[in-house]
């Protein structure tokens, strides 16, 4: 079965006098096969919007192919974009407008038949309120009410950037429980989000990007096989001495990528006893050293440290990492 989204080699670069040239895409493959729900994950900067914006033609890229349900995009946009709903940008509601209002105006411009509307309500979970001002809605419902309108054309792909930004636990829960029931419902949903313990607990597979290239890909389980290796957790004597710890493994090459109040994560450790002896040298003693499956966020922290090799076009699935413990400089995490 072809894909539903087929990214391979694209590239995307922004000049500008003021900011020189940047390359925010440099050669990124990417593929979500049916009825998934796909995590697109990747720290700040990264490329994600300029993924997501070329491919719903905002944005023309330099160079690469894109393919929605097996049509070459942008050439082909005309003829999916039918099939396709996306919220890339915060969507702007007037604020006077009601949900059922909104939609109908957006129904009545994309020739939608009206029942849809009603239907698209229920499946947010905003019949009942479809009736008030958007101005007196939460964020999340106004969240809800973005996607009822990427919903109102009965997508075949649904895209997604960010849908549980600023969300509490109850309306992150609420999003979770409804791409789920979408996805069950044969839609395929990509969406990206900051939030990766989310990620791991909604999605079925996932791209990562790093520097405006692949880093890893395929189902969750997969991915968190394969970079989970060398995972382990270190506590020491008094956890007043994790900083000095953390440091002395840094230098090691030792990758750490959790400090917690009384412990440390590490990654790429092949023998634990070179940790216990690193340590000892610091006159530190090891009270706990116990290998873990790594989370999606360990693995996320991991991966995005690795850079391209200069000089190399090629996925970063196989370059190295700069210095063992460098992060990219546009890098950073959370929204
Ligand atoms: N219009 C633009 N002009 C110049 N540079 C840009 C423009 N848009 C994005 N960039 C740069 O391209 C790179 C990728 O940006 P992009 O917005 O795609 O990343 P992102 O992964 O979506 O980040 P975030 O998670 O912060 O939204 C960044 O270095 C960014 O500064």
């Amino acid at each position: 079965m072809p894909a539903v989204l087929e990214i391979e080699g694209l590239r995307k670069t922004y000049k500008s006098r003021r900011r020189g040239t940047r390359n925010a895409l440099d050669g990124f493959d990417m593929r979500v096969e049916a009825g998934q729900v796909h995590g697109f994950l990747g720290p700040n900067g990264s490329g994600k919007t300029t993924t997501l914006r070329t491919l719903l033609g905002l944005i023309r890229p330099d160079g690469g192919r894109m393919a929605i349900l097996g049509q070459e995009v942008p050439a082909a946009l005309p003829a999916v974009a039918g099939h396709i709903g996306a919220i890339v940008e915060s969507p702007q509601f007037f604020p006077h407008f009601t949900a059922r209002d909104t939609l109908s105006l957006l129904a009545s411009a994309g020739d939608v038949p009206a029942p849809r509307i009603d239907e698209v309500l229920e499946l947010v979970g905003l019949r009942d309120r479809a009736g008030e001002r958007v101005k007196t809605y939460s964020l999340g419902m106004k969240q809800r009410l973005a996607v009822a309108s990427a919903l109102l054309k009965n997508p075949k792909l649904l895209i997604l950037d960010e849908p549980a930004n600023g969300l509490d636990p109850g309306g992150i829960r609420e999003m979770r429980t409804l791409m789920r029931n979408l996805a069950e419902s044969g839609m395929t949903v990509v969406l990206s989000s900051h939030i990766l313990g989310e990620i791991q607990l909604i999605c079925d597979s996932v791209t990562i990007i790093s520097l405006g290239r692949r880093v890893a890909s395929g189902p969750v389980d997969e991915v968190l096989a394969r970079h989970s290796s060398g995972a382990v957790r270190v506590r020491v004597e008094a956890a007043t001495d994790l900083p000095v710890a953390a440091e002395a493994l840094t230098r090691a090459g030792i990758r750490v990528t959790g400090t917690e109040p009384d412990h440390l994560m590490l990654t790429g450790v092949d023998k634990p006893a070179t940790v216990t002896r690193l340590l000892a040298e610091q006159g530190l003693y090891v009270s706990e050293l116990t290998r873990v499956a790594a989370d999606l966020e360990s693995v996320f922290l991991d991966l995005t440290a690795t850079a391209p090799v200069p000089g190399q076009h090629r996925q970063v699935d196989q370059s190295t990492k700069v210095g063992g413990t460098e992060q990219p400089t546009s890098g950073g995490w959370g929204a």
